[in-house]
């Protein structure tokens, strides 16, 4: 599991160290100009004559870039640093001069230490040469960040990212890509998207989260000899494989069907009977010891036709999952929302404030409180207060209309330019936890927000959610007990959701299109794989 945390945090880390004169920046730098040289090895053959462009902020981010830059050019690297602030970091202005570094809008000897605006035709030439470059490593901000890049930084960026498309240059970012919001993953104007971050010390959260994390697909962190404090609440995981194991609700010898974990699906309709199916298959194929089905009799049929084992008819079961591909103003299928939705129990916060537990763990599995999966359609049928053990699985369309409807008005537009913030309004307006779809899925629940970015770009396809609200019924069916007595297991089950699937997703097809019942067939070899990984 990758945590990431507020840059508070690292700086609270930093700062005991920094001011016993711990020289943080030269182990960065240092770590820096080893990455890259990786790099250039593997681009250009050997460190020697590879071309490296450094973009330099005001900063010590700057700061890093300069020192590295220094490096690189000792070893024979054809480095041009270019000053993109009105100031730069003096010792590493000094180090990357001393080291034969070109600087581009450098202050002279004669000039004073601001430095004037790049001019236009400067900020050009910034930008070819980047595009030209083996690497080129962007120390532009780092946590000192705030708003949208600004002045020559932000032309310059803009300027690459214009010629980016059909060029291969390779972006190494120090600690972020600048201009992201280091806390909260936004991304207000112009960024470099990253081949590689190198992270200061630990990542901050704002790597992880929507819509920056994809500027940001791969991270390493920097050892800088930086502990960062137990970060409580202020925190953002991410599951990785090798989490799977401890998670997953892996049957025991002993275990019947029913102590596996039944599942109950309404989903599908008269003209939506796919939902049910792709629904349905999922919760088969991920695991399920049973699956019911509730539906009209077209989808029933359907569902049977395709999945001889699952069970038609209501029945008791430890989680249900509610709402794929069903019709607006279906009566039916609008009571058997409700009836599931009073099985999770929306009085249950009621009872935890009297009591201080979550409802008793043998409830999931003797006909008491159920966790229930909330997809689509059946969002708009949500009680006032939801336990959170109701998992709403929304897109960003669907967010927006759920937080409208509770006195939020807001748009889809900008649910997408701060999922994370919008998720987390949800949860506190539900109760709910709430697994909110996107490239990168954004799970908000007790015990904290998970961030996962494992989809292939082809998933956004139909039927896509449809499948993940079944495997996350099978998840939660499995292991209903548990979340029910520990509210955060089911964020972080929600999770696992998202990561099987995109992982099934990549199986199923690495590098090209993937239908919904291509993930579908896939998921039972994809889970037997990661379930083989050692934890
Ligand atoms: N984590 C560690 O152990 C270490 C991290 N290090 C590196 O230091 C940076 C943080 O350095 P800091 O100087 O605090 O801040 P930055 O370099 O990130 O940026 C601040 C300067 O950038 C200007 N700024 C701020 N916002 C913008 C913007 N939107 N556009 C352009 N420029 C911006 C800001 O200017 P002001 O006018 O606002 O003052 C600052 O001058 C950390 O990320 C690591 O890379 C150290 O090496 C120590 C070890
Ligand atoms: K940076």
């Amino acid at each position: 599991m990758i945590e990431a945390v507020t840059s508070d945090r690292i700086r609270a880390a930093e700062g005991p160290l920094l001011a016993a004169g711990t020289p943080l920046m030269e182990r960065a730098a240092h770590q820096v100009a080893l990455r890259v040289a990786d790099v250039l090895r593997a681009r250009a053959g050997a460190v020697a004559g590879a071309r490296v462009v450094v973009l330099v902020g005001a900063g010590n981010n700057g700061g890093d870039g300069l020192h590295a830059a220094a490096l690189l050019a000792r070893r024979g690297a054809r480095v041009t640093a270019a000053l993109l602030a009105e100031r730069a970091h003096a010792g590493g202005v000094a180090a990357a001069r001393a080291a034969g570094v070109r600087l581009v809008a450098s202050p002279g000897k004669d000039r004073p230490s601001a430095l004037p605006d790049v001019p236009r035709a400067a900020q050009v030439a910034v930008a070819r040469e980047s595009l030209a470059a083996h690497v080129v490593v962007d120390a532009l901000c780092g946590i000192g960040a705030r708003g949208a890049l600004r002045g020559s930084a932000a032309r310059v960026v803009r300027e690459i990212n214009r010629g980016r498309d059909g060029s291969d240059t390779f972006v190494v970012a120090v600690d972020v890509p600048s201009g992201i919001g280091v806390d909260d993953g936004v991304v207000p104007g112009p960024v470099l998207a990253a081949d590689l971050v190198l992270a200061c010390g630990g990542p901050v959260a704002g790597l992880l989260l929507p819509p920056a994390a994809r500027l940001a697909p791969v991270v390493e962190v920097l050892d800088l000899g930086v502990d960062v404090p137990d970060p409580g609440e202020q925190v953002v995981r991410r599951l990785e494989d090798a989490d799977v194991r401890a998670l997953w609700p892996v049957p025991h010898a002993t275990d019947d069907k029913y102590a596996r974990g039944v599942v109950a699906i309404v989903a599908g309709s008269r003209t939506y009977p796919g939902a049910g199916v792709l629904c349905a298959g999922a919760a088969v194929a991920s695991g399920a010891g049973m699956v019911r089905y509730v539906g009209p009799r077209r989808a029933e049929d359907l569902v049977l036709a395709a999945h001889p084992e699952v069970v038609p008819g209501d029945g008791r079961a430890q989680a249900w999952v509610v709402g794929p591909g069903l019709e607006p103003d279906d009566e039916d299928a609008e009571r058997l929302v409700r009836a599931a939705l009073g099985r999770a129990g929306a009085g249950s916060e009621a009872h935890f404030a009297a009591t201080g537990v979550w409802g008793s763990g043998a409830g999931a599995t003797d006909g008491g409180v159920v966790p229930v999966v909330v997809d689509a359609g059946a969002l708009a049928l949500l009680p006032t207060r939801c336990a959170p053990w109701v998992v709403l699985t929304p897109h960003a369309g669907e967010l927006a209309r759920l937080l409208t409807s509770r006195g939020r008005p807001v748009s889809r537009s900008a649910v997408e330019a701060a999922p994370a913030e919008h998720a987390a309004e949800a949860a506190r307006l539900t109760g709910a936890t709430i697994l909110l779809k996107g490239a990168t899925t954004v799970v908000v629940g007790r015990g904290g927000v998970l961030a996962q970015a494992d989809a292939p770009a082809w998933l956004a396809t139909a039927g896509a959610g449809d499948v993940l609200a079944g495997l996350l019924g099978t998840l939660l069916a499995g292991r209903a007990a548990d979340a029910v007595r520990d509210p955060a297991l089911v964020a972080r089950l929600a999770a696992l959701a998202a990561l099987v699937h995109g992982r099934a997703a990549h199986d199923a097809n690495p590098g090209g299109p993937v239908s919904a019942s291509a993930v579908l067939a896939q998921l039972p070899r994809t889970v037997a794989r990661l379930l083989a990984l050692p934890a």
